[in-house]
């Protein structure tokens, strides 16, 4: 059989419907719709190609974002695409540019942060792109840190103005992206300074660049921080160094929804919680869990196709040699990662309900689910970015020695993607504040107040710390009841063990400190039951389509048994389960894999991707892997020539030394 043919045969053995699981994966048929037609228009169109990517200098990668994004807007304006539609133009065109902060973060910082005054003067702006702007927050020497940012913004009541100002090497701004060498404007983040007294950390609209001739305004010092790992990859981004020198701006360009400095210079506070200076970091951590499934989705579509493409050892009298996909221990490395890719999905799209939730009851001014939106953003990026960087990876292996090759899309997808482990929040300082919020939890237990949400099964922390796994038989581990308690009594039983540590602490800040490592397990286990449970809460809804909802409940086991699996440790030292019933998961587990194992080429089909998105020779849709390969490698630079550049000094002395020793 020719390698072409694989796929397709492949595809005849899937036994679920496959066009409703594309519905089911965008979200709805509305998104499917805009998906499918916004990932076609931009594969077709020249300026968006991106095969060529790796081979540019850092110059002319930046110039190629530039004029992409000046494509993508003009495209935009044309086709009078919906924010939705921009969204998804956006994700296909798949370069990370200025743009993703102006509209990222920029403008829901002035959304979140600025009065209604603050709003319509800016926002108009902003949504033509008269504008463009950065989120300048972190520093040289503090990014996790936030209360330890050292740039300044003093009232001058004579004048009515801020002075920003660096008074340190270190708290020359450093990261923020778009700033190093486009954005006209930056929320920047400083030290509101009256009188002396220093009142924290605020926001603040900064002009950076003129709107004439793009060149920094006076008392600022503006460049890229440079070179960041990989080829390609995020390097199509200008992050910027910033610093200020006795900056003047306007008073009303503090953003002053969460306090207000008065003309007198007086300071004042709204009844609005202060951690809303924190929001717009709540509302992109919240996308970047979607983005993690994309980014997921994506490695997996790749390594799926080309294990099943692949053949090594086993043939039989003359016959084909097996398909890697057909080893066990291929499976059990990547069918997991693939229901991560749908369990990701799935929770990121409950995150986003939860935003819109928390956003809501923000505007009527109820306050009360905020830090449990703040938890659970902060450990769902944490989790899903960890285990997204880690499976792209792995998915490289999958492909053995192809998948080291740049053009298996698989090195620039983890170059580009593993900063996100990084940025929004360091995820162990995330994972840090979800076990601070758990230990308060905890230690409410009793008062009279119920845990509500995604702490709810706290509130049955006597049953959970006591209760026996019922697993007697492999099957009994596809329930999801018995699924749930176990996540649940691992998730309880491991905060109320920190919770107990802690308690023997005289000072808790120690406690904390000495005991964060266990914290921050707790904090993992706790984001991995709300993983599964929405998982298992997704397949409660009507799921329409021949054999779809069957082939979510095996990708749900899946995923479940194989954290079970993985983190096998906690579940039998919390005494949550057995160990015998810690085999019975495995055991289980094991046929899982073979269940799933005649769909799976369907499942990454779903993910409806056009080549152009995946960028990748292994992962195309027809198969055709060596072909490409080969063709591919004939397009390198190195073989525009038959005799390398520098054959005559390097080469050639070496090798006519050579033969002049052997004459000797
Ligand atoms: C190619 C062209 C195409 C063109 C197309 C055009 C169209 C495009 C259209 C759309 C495109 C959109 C694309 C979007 C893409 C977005 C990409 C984004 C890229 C990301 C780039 C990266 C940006 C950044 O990294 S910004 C900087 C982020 N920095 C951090 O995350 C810092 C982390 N540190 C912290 O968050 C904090 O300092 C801290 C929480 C760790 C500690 O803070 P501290 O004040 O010290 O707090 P603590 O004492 O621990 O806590 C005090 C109480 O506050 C509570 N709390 C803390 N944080 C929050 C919060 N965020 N919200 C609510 N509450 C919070 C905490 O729990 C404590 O509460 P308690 O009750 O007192 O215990
Ligand atoms: C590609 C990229 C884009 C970025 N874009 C922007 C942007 O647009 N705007 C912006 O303002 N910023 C941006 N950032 C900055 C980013 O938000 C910070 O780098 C991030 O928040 C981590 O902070 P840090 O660099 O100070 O790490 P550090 O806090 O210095 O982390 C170093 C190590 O210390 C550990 N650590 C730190 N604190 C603790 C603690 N309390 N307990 C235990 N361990 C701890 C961390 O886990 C980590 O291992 C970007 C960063 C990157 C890489």
């Amino acid at each position: 059989m020719e390698a072409v043919d694989y796929l397709a045969e492949e595809r005849r053995k899937a036994e679920f419907d496959v066009e409703e699981m594309k519905i089911v994966w965008a979200g709805s048929r509305h998104a499917y719709e805009i998906s499918d037609r916004v990932s076609r228009l931009v594969a077709s169109d020249p300026v968006f190609r991106k095969d060529n990517r790796t081979m540019l200098s850092r110059k002319d990668l930046f110039k190629d974002t530039l004029r992409k994004a000046a494509h993508a807007w003009k495209r935009i304006i044309e086709l009078r695409l919906s924010e939705e539609e921009a969204k998804t133009l956006r994700f296909y065109v798949d370069q990370p540019a200025y743009t993703d902060l102006h509209w990222g973060m920029f403008i829901p910082a002035i959304k979140g942060q600025g009065t209604e005054e603050q709003q319509q003067k800016w926002l108009p702006m902003a949504y033509k792109m008269q504008i463009i702007g950065c989120y300048a927050q972190t520093e040289l020497g503090h990014g996790s840190n936030v209360q330890g940012l050292e740039t300044t913004a003093k009232f001058d009541p004579q004048t009515d103005e801020f002075v920003i100002h660096s008074p340190t090497l270190t708290s020359s701004k450093w990261w923020p992206g778009g700033l190093g060498k486009v954005s006209t404007h930056a929320v920047v983040y400083a030290r509101l300074i009256i009188d002396g007294q220093d009142h924290g950390v605020h926001g603040f609209i900064v002009q950076l660049r003129s709107l004439d001739d793009h060149s920094p305004l006076p008392g600022i010092t503006v460049g890229d921080v440079g070179m960041k790992f990989g080829s390609g990859a995020y390097n199509s981004m200008d992050n910027g160094v910033l610093r200020f020198d006795h900056v003047r701006i306007p008073r009303n360009q503090m953003l002053m929804r969460v306090s207000q400095v008065t003309r007198e210079g007086k300071y004042m506070q709204s009844d609005v919680p202060r951690q809303l200076v924190y929001g717009t970091m709540v509302y992109v951590r919240q996308t970047i869990v979607s983005d993690a499934s994309r980014a997921l989705s994506r490695a997996v579509c790749i390594a799926t196709r080309y294990s099943a493409v692949r053949r090594q050892f086993g043939s039989q009298n003359g016959g084909p040699e097996t398909q890697v996909i057909n080893y066990k221990t291929q499976q059990s490395r990547l069918f997991p990662l693939l229901a991560s890719a749908y369990a990701f999905k799935f929770v990121g799209e409950w995150l986003k309900w939860l935003y819109a939730d928390v956003t809501q009851r923000l505007e009527a001014n109820d306050f009360s689910t905020l830090p449990e939106a703040h938890a659970c953003t902060a450990g769902l990026k944490s989790v899903t970015t960890s285990a997204t960087a880690d499976a792209i990876e792995e998915c490289r292996k999958l492909c053995g020695g192809h998948g080291y090759l740049s053009s298996s899309g698989l090195p620039e997808l983890f170059a580009v993607y593993i900063p996100a482990c990084t940025y929004e929040g360091d995820n162990i300082v995330l994972l840090l504040q979800v076990a601070r919020f758990l230990m308060k939890t905890v230690s409410q237990l009793g008062s009279g107040k119920n845990p509500v949400g995604t702490t709810a099964y706290m509130g049955r922390v006597e049953h959970l710390t006591q209760c026996n796994c019922e697993v007697q038989r492999a099957e009994d581990w596809l329930k999801p009841s018995v699924i749930l308690e176990a996540f649940e009594a691992r998730a309880a039983r491991m905060s109320v063990a920190c919770a107990k540590s802690l308690s023997k602490f005289s000072n808790p800040e120690e406690g904390f400190a000495e005991l964060s490592a266990d914290l921050v397990e707790a904090a993992v286990a706790h984001c991995q039951l709300i993983i599964v449970s929405k998982f298992i809460e997704k397949l409660q809804q009507d799921i329409p389509g021949k054999g779809v909802k069957r082939q979510l409940e095996t990708l749900c086991n899946i995923y479940a048994l194989y954290l079970l699996h993985k983190h096998l440790g906690d579940f039998i030292s919390t005494g949550s389960i057995s160990p015998k019933q810690g085999a019975l998961a495995n055991e289980q587990l094991r046929l899982l894999y073979s269940q799933v194992r005649p769909s799976v080429i369907a499942l990454v089909d779903a993910f409806n991707y056009t080549d152009h998105y995946l960028g990748s020779i292994l992962g195309c849709y027809d198969g055709n892997v060596y072909q490409k390969l080969y063709d591919e490698a004939w397009k390198d630079p190195l073989n525009e020539t038959v005799v390398p550049d520098g054959y005559h000094e390097y080469i050639r002395p070496i090798l006519k030394q050579h033969i002049r020793n052997a004459r000797l």
